[in-house]
């Protein structure tokens, strides 16, 4: 936890299984959490279970079991019980906790093609119903170095530029948490790192909390505060198990 910063989300003893009953995927989360101003790396082989775990902070994923499952935003005391949630069907209460607290890249980046740019960045805002001044808007786009594309379609951007929309999109409608699939993934080193100093400088101006899954473990000692690994077992023919453990000197290990 970075000096001042609060938990953000919390996962204790999370299971989630995929596939059939006698054929499939188990990741086992026995701890897990992100605070405030941080920026926490999902690594690990592929298959291990890295996207399962991001959608299953994104609310996108519903826990098979969980015994604990929160997220605090600011200013709530025991913050949410989305375990409790997720047992009863709340999907009213997830999918506003999905559209006013998170953001979220996609691999990809996700822009939509026939949207300008500034279209695609103000979507979320629109779904939230928050009003995005245009000079909030070309400060934000000055900072991650897209000003000029502004009112551009996104096969007009280069690759990078387009990730750095796709960040800018994920963060314009105030989000508190963001979660990054492989952002880096299509970027050259430069752009990489790049993109990784723009979500930690985001993580500790705008007090979020990130969450990056990346296979590239090089790029991550200068701008991850912790990372998370998983211990991936093959437990028959069709049957594999994952479990989710926390680096304890991340910086060292990655380094
Ligand atoms: N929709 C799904 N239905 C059933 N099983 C799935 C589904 N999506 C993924 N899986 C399985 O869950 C396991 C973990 O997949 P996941 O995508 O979380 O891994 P990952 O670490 O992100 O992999 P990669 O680095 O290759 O993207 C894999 O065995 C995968 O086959």
């Amino acid at each position: 936890m970075r000096d001042g910063q609060a938990p953000m989300v919390r996962m204790e003893s999370i299971v989630k299984r995929r596939g059939q009953a006698d054929s499939g995927f188990e990741l086992r989360v026995p701890e897990l959490r992100v605070d405030t101003g941080e920026v926490v790396a999902l690594i690990g082989e592929s298959g291990c279970g890295k996207s399962t775990l991001l959608d299953l902070i994104a609310l996108i994923l519903a826990p098979t079991s969980a015994v604990q499952f929160r997220l605090h935003l600011a200013g709530e005391g025991a913050g949410q019980d989305l375990a409790a949630l997720w047992a009863r069907g709340d999907e009213g209460a997830l999918a506003a906790l999905r559209r006013e607290a998170l953001g979220y890249i996609p691999q990809t980046g996700g822009l939509l093609s026939f949207l300008s740019v500034r279209e695609n960045i103000r979507l979320p805002c629109r779904i939230k119903g928050v009003s995005l001044a245009d000079r909030e808007l070309e400060t934000l786009a000055k900072r991650l170095g897209v000003a000029e594309c502004l009112d551009r379609k996104p096969h007009a951007l280069s690759i990078g530029q387009r990730q750095r929309v796709a960040i800018l999109r994920a963060i314009a409608h105030g989000p508190r948490l963001l979660l990054a699939d492989e952002p880096t993934a299509a970027l050259d080193k430069p752009r990489a790192r790049a993109v990784l100093a723009d979500m930690n400088a985001l993580a500790c101006q705008q007090h979020l909390a990130v969450v990056v899954v990346t296979h590239d473990l090089d790029l991550l000692a200068e701008h991850v505060d912790r990372a998370y690994t998983f211990d991936l077992e093959r437990l028959s023919e069709s049957e594999t198990r994952s479990t989710c453990r926390a680096l304890d000197d991340a910086k060292r290990v990655i380094a």
